[in-house]
């Protein structure tokens, strides 16, 4: 338990004496009382240990600086780049010598990123009173105003270029989708997840060689976790391209299979034109996203296909059903994960705060809906293809308490015919500068490396994906590759079905 691994400044000599001393003698107090949860491995986790154990006690009390006379501050640096075991001391407000809140939270391993020792030197003695643990990390997500990149690119462009790469996620607001059309889509789609169960059946995937249509709960999966929520998954109006002796994948474009309008009037229409707009969002800000990446703005179009008509994002409607506290068996509406796309345009369409994206830190960030906006956030798709100067950052969502909740995305991906691997960029010092940055401050060391999935052709990973997850459709439609990926035959929860 030599304190030699973290630098001190000399001038603090003395400070440390008194710090083991006192550290140890707490830390003996410390394992006696909890030995399991704050058992130090090290001279960094005693000191964190010690502090944890500390900070309770005082600020147990109503009056917590009673008693003491303050009458220096010491900080301490220590170094960055580790794991720690736990994390504390998310908010300590400094207010000039005086620490007026402190809020104590202890995680789970998340990447070190640095902090302060402050000590205290009192009437009585000096001893080590704070970590501040200087996670340095957003705890709120970056609104963009789309008219700033009309009236401003280059600062439009910076902005993005700080959201894509330290946070992975962002509002668009005033962007271009006409608002009466938005407040049409977020009046349908409640519409549609009500419709008789009969009517939502007949458009249901199952029915769907382009995997598009409806899903009731648990319809996908993820990671073995059945998804909370109902879907409505379709694209534009496409004709199905592939003939016999073309590749498969080919077959993932078509339409979706619409309900009769008789039993949604505008459905269809209103998605379709909504689905068209947000074609022409995506493929603008796409050409924002390369220049933010410090590329000409045409560069990024290589990850789609040449011909812009023989590409079919996919969009769907999301039902959230609502799990009361206490329920049991329902658990998260979507468990925390990437998304597989370039880009994600998402459209809250109901007031629930349930969506939430992890910062470096490991904490949950809210991305509360913000009227107006659409939430946008980068995919795996991106991260590969810049080979992790932007990061595909991992969110989720709670099962809302009380109503239904309601969103709208729209995925931008990689062209069919795209083998990510192959696509290669030259990013400018100042973009890899930042990356590295980014790295350093979150204790990222890991080595961007390429997937075998990443030198296939997208169409056929996708094809794969969609294959392993729908296999009702799969039977149907593609009887050779059922075959082949369920020797056994359907899963049992679908034979039952
Ligand atoms: O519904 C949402 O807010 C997010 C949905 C999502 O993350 C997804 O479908 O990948
Ligand atoms: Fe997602």
């Amino acid at each position: 338990m030599r304190p030699t691994s973290i630098a001190f400044n000399s001038s603090l000599h003395m400070v440390r004496v008194v710090f083991n001393f006192r550290s140890i003698i707490h830390m003996l107090l410390l394992n006696k009382l909890n030995t399991d949860r704050f058992r130090p491995v090290s001279w960094r986790h005693m000191v964190c240990s010690w502090d944890v154990f500390f900070q309770k006690r005082i600020f147990a009390h109503p009056r917590p600086f009673e008693g003491f006379l303050l009458r220096t501050v010491f900080f301490s640096r220590i170094t960055s780049g580790r794991e720690c075991n736990f994390r504390f001391l998310t908010r300590v407000n400094f207010n000039g010598s005086q620490i007026t809140r402190c809020d104590i939270s202890i995680g789970r391993r998340v990447p070190f990123c640095g902090g302060r020792l402050v000590f205290l030197n009192t009437r009585r003695t000096t001893f080590p009173f704070a970590f501040l643990a200087m996670s340095l990390e957003y705890t709120e997500i970056p609104v963009l105003d789309w008219t700033l990149a009309k009236r401003d690119a280059p600062a439009f462009i910076s902005q993005l270029r700080n959201a894509m790469i330290n946070v992975g996620f962002l509002y668009l607001s005033n962007h271009p989708v006409p608002m009466d059309l938005v407040n049409h889509v977020i009046d349908l789609t409640p519409k549609f997840f009500t419709l008789p169960q009969k009517v939502k059946n007949s458009v249901d995937m199952s029915l769907s060689p382009h995997f598009h249509g409806y899903l009731r709960v648990g319809g996908e999966a993820r990671d073995g976790h059945p998804d909370t929520r109902e879907q409505f998954n379709f694209g534009g109006d496409r004709v199905c391209r592939y003939v016999e002796g073309q590749p498969e994948y080919l077959k993932l474009h078509g339409n979706a299979p619409w309900p009769e309008d008789a039993a949604l009037p505008g459905f269809r229409q209103t998605m379709l034109e909504f689905y068209k707009c947000l074609e022409d969002l995506s493929w603008e800000f796409t050409g924002y996203v390369s220049q933010a990446l410090g590329l000409e703005a045409h560069e990024l179009y290589s990850l789609f296909d040449s011909d812009r008509s023989k590409l079919q994002p996919r969009c769907k409607l999301m039902s959230y059903p609502p799990s009361p506290p206490g329920t049991t068996g329902i658990g998260s509406g979507i468990g925390p994960h990437p998304d597989k796309s370039i880009l994600t345009y998402l459209l809250q369409a109901s007031e629930q705060r349930v969506l939430e994206v992890q910062n470096h830190s490991g904490d949950w960030v809210p991305v509360p809906p913000i009227e107006g906006t659409f939430v946008i956030n980068l995919g795996r798709a991106l991260e590969t293809a810049t080979q992790k100067i932007t990061k595909a950052t991992i969110h989720r969502v709670l099962s809302p308490v009380k109503d239904p909740r309601y969103s709208i995305a729209f995925f931008s991906s990689l062209g069919m015919d795209i083998r990510i691997a192959e696509v290669k960029f030259e990013f400018p010092q100042e973009v890899l500068d930042m990356k590295k940055a980014r790295d350093e401050r979150t204790g990222d060391k890991t080595e961007f490396k390429y997937r075998d999935s990443d030198y296939r052709k997208a169409g056929e990973v996708v094809l794969d994906e969609k294959i392993k997850t729908h296999p009702m459709a799969t039977l149907q439609f593609y009887p050779a590759l059922f075959d082949k990926f369920f020797p056994n035959g359907l899963p049992a929860h679908l034979v039952a079905h």
